[in-house]
């Protein structure tokens, strides 16, 4: 899914705010740029439903994207490539025998899982990148409908989150990537409806191999959650029948 999912999180990359300057004077490649999300809302923008706890953590980064170190990225439901021919021809490209499952009215009504969620049930959340450092934070706000023990979170859930920011830490250096290996170690667990952290550092890239790790912790950092390490694949350039690369620096309107 994250070779889908990587042009749902790329176009994250388009929503700098905060009176940062563009992302593209900040280095950001105009490939990132052009995974653009035309439908639905930014879910990284504050709600009613988020806590203060997570509302003081965003105003906090976003402070700090002023001076243009960091990034906030923005989040939607699904990209305007999935919807086109395009996107069905690079699954095919890719993954054939995907191809035969997944048709495009099917693609067209895809949304990203995390973002699927009534507001403040699930997966609240926003990634703040900075590009020098190689770290992704995300502040997550998990909703009680993401429950496993009674009054914590679902392991279940807590690795999709993990899996979404060091995803989106491999997107941001690797393109298009995919999960190979995700390992999590659960030291403490987390309190439903809780806002926690998740820092997540790019350790090394080698060839095609994109090594990710995270921790999650307490606010105030006193409580380690969730410690991860991940492996990421970017896909193989020589299966590649179809210009991704091209599809996205100039993509059909939805
Ligand atoms: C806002 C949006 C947020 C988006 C973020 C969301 C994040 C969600 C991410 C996901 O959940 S992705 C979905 C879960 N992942 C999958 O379904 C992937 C399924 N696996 C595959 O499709 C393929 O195995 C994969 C693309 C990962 C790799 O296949 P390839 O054929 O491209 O690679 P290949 O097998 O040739 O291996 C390349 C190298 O990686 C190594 N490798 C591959 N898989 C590995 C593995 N599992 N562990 C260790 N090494 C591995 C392999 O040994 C080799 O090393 P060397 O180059 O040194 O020889």
């Amino acid at each position: 899914m994250l070779g889908r999912g990587a042009a749902r999180a790329l176009g994250a990359l388009r929503g700098v705010r905060g009176g940062a300057p563009p992302a593209r004077s900040l280095g950001l490649s105009r490939r990132l740029l052009s995974f653009e999300k035309v439908l639905d809302k930014d879910h990284s923008l504050p709600k009613p439903c988020w806590g203060k706890d997570m509302r003081r953590l965003f105003d906090q980064f976003t402070k700090k994207c002023e001076d243009g170190s960091w990034i906030q990225l923005a989040s939607y439901e699904q990209i305007s490539a999935q919807r086109s021919q395009d996107f069905s021809a690079f699954i095919h490209a890719y993954f054939p025998s995907a191809s035969e499952v997944i048709n495009k009215e099917k693609l067209s009504q895809a949304q990203l899982f995390t973002r699927g969620f009534e507001d403040g049930m699930g997966f609240e959340y926003v990634m703040f990148y900075n590009k020098a450092e190689k770290r992704i934070v995300c502040v997550f706000q998990g909703g009680p409908h993401l429950q496993g023990m009674p009054g914590f979170f679902h392991g279940g859930a807590t690795a999709t989150i993990i899996d979404a920011t060091v995803g989106m830490n491999a997107i941001v250096s690797g393109g298009i990537v995919m999960t190979a290996n995700l390992n999590i170690n659960f030291k403490s667990p987390i309190p439903l409806c809780s806002t926690v952290l998740i820092n997540s550092q790019l350790d090394k890239i080698e060839g095609r191999k994109l090594f990710v790790s995270c921790k999650v912790q307490s606010i105030d950092g006193k409580i380690l959650y969730t410690e991860a390490t991940s492996l990421f694949i970017m896909l193989e350039p020589k299966k590649k029948k179809y210009d991704l690369k091209e599809a996205v620096l100039n993509p059909l309107p939805a």
